[in-house]
């Protein structure tokens, strides 16, 4: 659910190092270290670029919001703790999550195919940003992957009316040698806050089965929505879903759930503050050795899928990809009006 919620002049298309050194040049002017400026940008603008607009370059707004509500530590270098066994741990120290997530990876990769499975525990980020671009970058070093994280308490349970869970996303992505990986990553609500946010910007209503309202009625309205409850994805099993990731990227891992931590934003509307849990698998490992069958059995269920005419997830996202690097990033016309005036 990512469209641009918008029916504004056609978007302006901008080369991809050009967005990075913009995106760039506003993390650094809301006071974020080089390194965690460098990962942010390459994180939204990754985002926008294959037209993931709710994770996109939008987001340098929510977290200029973040940074001005004065808790995120701009500077702080996340600490690596090595591996015991298979775990690895980044504390990110209050920081904002994509430099964790990169600090950590060599190890989790290491840890992966030392083990067979490494899990990667990200403590203490602030954490706004779409799961694939992890995934892909464990997928890339032939792994398959999984991450979760919680987020803020805005969904209320299937047969509630009371938000308890995040937007709780789960990321899977397997690795395709020669090819693009597949990955699914999506949201356990119904809509992700991201495309709500959107929505109340555009001024548009949200899809049916969204949300209820702060008295529980169904509701379209993403100011009401927002006011009320956003519901789960699918019922009682979405619910069941989100309910296991603030477990398991929450209480597993030591971290906050999502009510804990909108208790800790107290009002102030920042970009939740939890922890993640990033699994990798290593198929050499995992599979008895036997690669190239691995291979073609997972190949035989793409085919399965595909020869239907049904389309893999992500395959929209690597079309908009590769659209994005030949023609430049499209980005909205007033939202780069905002940016730009972020970076001056
Ligand atoms: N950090 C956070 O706390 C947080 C919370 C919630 C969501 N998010 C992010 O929001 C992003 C969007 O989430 P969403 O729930 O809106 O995702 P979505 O509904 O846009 O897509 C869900 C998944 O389904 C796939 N898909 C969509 N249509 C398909 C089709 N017709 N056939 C096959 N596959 C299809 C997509 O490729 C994607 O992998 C995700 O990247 C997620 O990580 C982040
Ligand atoms: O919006 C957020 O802060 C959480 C997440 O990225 C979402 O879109 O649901």
């Amino acid at each position: 659910m990512s469209t641009p919620h918008t029916s504004e002049a056609p978007p302006l298309f901008l080369p991809v190092e050009e967005l990075l050194a913009l995106a760039g040049r506003v993390f650094l002017r809301l006071g974020l270290s080089l390194p965690h400026a460098e990962a942010m940008a390459r994180t939204v603008v990754a985002g926008q670029r294959d037209e993931c607009h709710s994770h996109g370059v939008y987001r340098i707004l929510s977290c200029a919001h973040t940074v001005r509500a004065g808790k995120v530590a701009l500077q702080a270098e996340p600490v690596l703790t090595p591996a015991s066994g298979a775990v690895v741990r980044v504390d990110a120290r209050y920081g904002f999550s994509p430099l964790a997530f990169e600090r950590g990876l060599p190890a989790l990769v290491a840890a992966a195919r030392q083990h067979g499975i490494g899990a990667l525990a990200i403590q203490h980020c602030f954490h706004f940003s779409a799961l694939w671009p992890e995934i892909e970058a464990i997928t890339a070093h032939g792994l398959a992957a999984l991450a979760l994280t919680p987020s803020h308490a805005w969904v209320a349970p299937a047969g509630g009316r009371q938000p308890v869970f995040g937007t709780n996303p789960i990321a899977f992505g397997w690795p395709r040698p020669g090819q693009h990986p597949f990955v699914f990553d999506f949201a356990t609500s119904a809509i992700a806050r991201g495309d709500l946010e959107l929505h109340r910007r555009a001024g548009t209503p949200l899809p049916p089965g969204c949300g209820v309202d702060a008295q529980g009625r169904p509701s379209t309205d993403p100011v009401a929505v927002a006011q009320g409850a956003m519901l789960a994805f699918g019922g009682h099993k979405g619910s069941a879903l989100s309910a296991m990731v603030e477990l398991m990227a929450g209480a597993l891992i030591g971290d906050w759930t999502s009510a804990e931590s909108l208790a800790f934003d107290a009002g102030d509307g920042a970009t939740p503050c939890h922890g993640e849990l990033i699994l990798a698998f290593d198929p050499a490992r995992l599979g008895g050795g036997d690669l190239a069958d691995q291979q073609q059995r997972a190949e035989r269920l793409f085919d399965a899928i595909t020869g239907q005419g049904a389309r893999l997830p992500s395959q929209r996202r690597f079309e908009a990809r590769a659209r994005s690097l030949e023609r430049g990033v499209a980005v909205p016309r007033a939202l780069h009006a905002e940016i730009l005036a972020l970076a001056d």
